[in-house]
């Protein structure tokens, strides 16, 4: 539902279809355990998962209970994603960033444990199907933002 509204706002509804049958869905369910050098007053110690973007196209997250997730704005300002039963974060991958050229923004994120208590998350990845060739939308071009001028298969993508 939201790659068509995000297709749709770029005028893209005729490959609407093509595109969600590009990719198959994974779900992954992970627990983070309490780092055993944690530290308040260091950084390091409380990283539960470092800072990335997802390759895959959109990621629909859920934390559980326990906080820890954090965003980095465009302006480089990291904000903490609280934990709630009403909703689901949905995070823009590389792949999606890639075939639009850049016109929607992919977050870096990352997991940083503060406290004492086992944390829960899940994800729904999207990820294009191995055989699929990732190429920038022609129709976006003149906003260049992040280049990504060769066409690339998936393998090639994801380890780049
Ligand atoms: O556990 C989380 O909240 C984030 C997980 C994540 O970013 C990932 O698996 O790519
Ligand atoms: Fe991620």
């Amino acid at each position: 539902m939201v790659r068509r509204m995000i297709m749709e706002s770029f005028e893209l509804e005729k490959y609407i279809d093509g595109h969600l049958n590009s990719t198959y869905n994974t779900l992954r369910m992970m627990e983070y355990t309490i780092p055993p050098l944690l530290d308040a007053d260091d950084e390091e110690s409380k990283v539960g998962l470092r800072a990335h973007t997802d390759k895959n196209m959109i990621t629909i997250l859920h934390q559980h209970e326990v906080d820890g997730l954090e965003v980095k704005t465009k302006d480089e300002k990291w904000i903490k994603v609280k934990p709630s039963h009403d909703y689901f974060l949905v995070m823009v991958g590389d792949s999606l960033c890639a075939i639009l050229n850049g016109r929607v923004f992919c977050p870096y994120h990352r997991v940083m444990m503060m406290g004492k208590k086992k944390r829960y998350s899940t994800a729904l990845f999207s990820v294009p199907k191995p055989e699929v060739i990732i190429v920038h939308q022609k129709s976006l071009s003149t906003k260049n933002i992040r280049v990504y001028s060769n066409p690339m298969n998936t393998k090639s993508f994801f380890t780049s």
